[in-house]
């Protein structure tokens, strides 16, 4: 498998250009996700990727074979397989026939390979059924299969998982991770969802504004966000004001916390609280305290509390094996660990 590089990759449909200035590395054998507001040019760049749109400027490489740039690789001869949402296996073909369809029918290894990416995907057994006899699930792991099959430099995948329901998309997705990984694919995945983008990729690419605003690691992405927008796309984010601050740490209107990082060394800054940051301890009567409840929703594991904390709404997560705050009750606040600064936004502008 190979890497990708995409550099200075520009792309307008009629009006201005929807991707503006794209850079990229997908590493050799990992897997990367994809993640943006709507619109904002992911599935673009996938069509770009497989060499179904032209680029306006730029350069995308497949390993050391430039496919867009000098000169322009079409789409069926850039050796890249695709996954797409759902219904995109032939119906009238067997499972064995539709893992096999990009194989050479003469290939004298093809029913061993057929074999193989079955058993990869846990379906050894599978190869006589029709697509309509398998669950939802399995029919995107038969995908999967078919893209592999050929052994394409690089594997495309457009949210894959949308269509599946939220069980199944669990157990899918991490069946999908494990025979990428296996394939040694190098994989570049479009998502809406920001738990499957942090959840099953190596490397994460956040879009927005027809460019990258981030690409890391996960837990990078999602504890040291670039800008208030990434913060808020990958998860709950309140962005309170900082009230005062010192060389280490700041105060806002929740308390104050050391400060872990900051993407906001050359501004005015935010102070960035997840949900799973904020602490809370009831107040005695009488007692004057920071925050007062709002309202509590449970989400399964854990309680969503919004509390009011001077002019600002915050969201705290309390777990489900706490008590119950009472709405309308006055509680402390207390920040968990470090906190991350991101540059000051208009207020309201990027709050979830
Ligand atoms: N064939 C087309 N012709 C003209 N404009 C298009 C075409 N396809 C997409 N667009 C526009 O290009 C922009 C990017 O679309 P794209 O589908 O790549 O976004 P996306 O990030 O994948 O969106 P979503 O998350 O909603 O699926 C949108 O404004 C869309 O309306």
């Amino acid at each position: 498998m190979s890497e990708v590089r995409v550099r200075d990759l520009v792309f307008a449909y009629a009006g201005p250009p929807v991707l503006d200035g794209i850079d990229l590395d997908v590493a050799s054998g990992s897997l990367t996700s994809l993640i943006g507001p709507s619109g904002c040019g992911k599935t673009t760049l996938l069509r770009l990727l497989a060499g179904f749109e032209r680029p306006s400027a730029g350069q995308i490489l497949l390993g050391d074979r430039e496919v867009a740039g000098a000169r322009f690789v079409p789409a069926d001869r850039r050796r890249i397989g695709i996954v797409p949402q759902e219904g995109a296996l032939f119906p009238h073909l067997r499972v064995a026939d539709n893992v096999g369809f990009a194989l050479p029918r003469r290939a004298r290894d093809r029913e061993a390979r057929i074999a193989e990416l079955l058993d990869l995907i846990g379906l050894a057994g599978y190869g006589d059924r029709y697509p309509r006899e398998l669950s939802g699930g399995q029919q995107q792991r038969v995908a999967l299969a078919r893209a592999l099959a050929p052994r394409p430099d690089v594997v495309l995948l457009d949210e894959p998982f949308a269509s599946l329901d939220a069980s199944t998309r669990h157990e899918v997705r991490r069946e999908v991770r494990r025979a990428l990984h296996e394939e040694q694919a190098t994989a570049l995945m479009v998502t809406h969802d920001r738990e499957e983008a942090l959840s099953v990729a190596d490397q994460v690419v956040v879009l927005g504004g027809g460019r990258v605003a981030q690409a890391g690691r996960p837990e990078e992405v999602y504890r040291r966000p670039a800008t208030a927008a990434v913060a808020t796309l990958l998860g709950r984010a309140s962005l309170l004001p900082v009230l005062h601050q010192t060389a280490t740490s700041v105060v806002c209107a929740l308390g104050e916390a050391p400060v872990g990082s900051s993407a906001a060394a050359n501004g005015p800054a935010a102070v960035l609280v997840r949900p799973e940051q904020v602490l809370l301890t009831p107040a005695r009567a009488g007692e004057e305290a920071a925050a007062v409840v709002l309202d509590a929703e449970l989400l399964g594991p854990v309680w969503r509390v919004r509390l009011q904390a001077a002019e600002h709404v915050v969201e705290a997560a309390v777990s489900i094996t706490s008590a119950i705050p009472e709405v309308g009750s006055r509680t402390h606040t207390h920040l968990v660990g470090t906190v991350h600064l991101v540059p000051a936004v208009s207020r309201g502008a990027g709050e979830s």
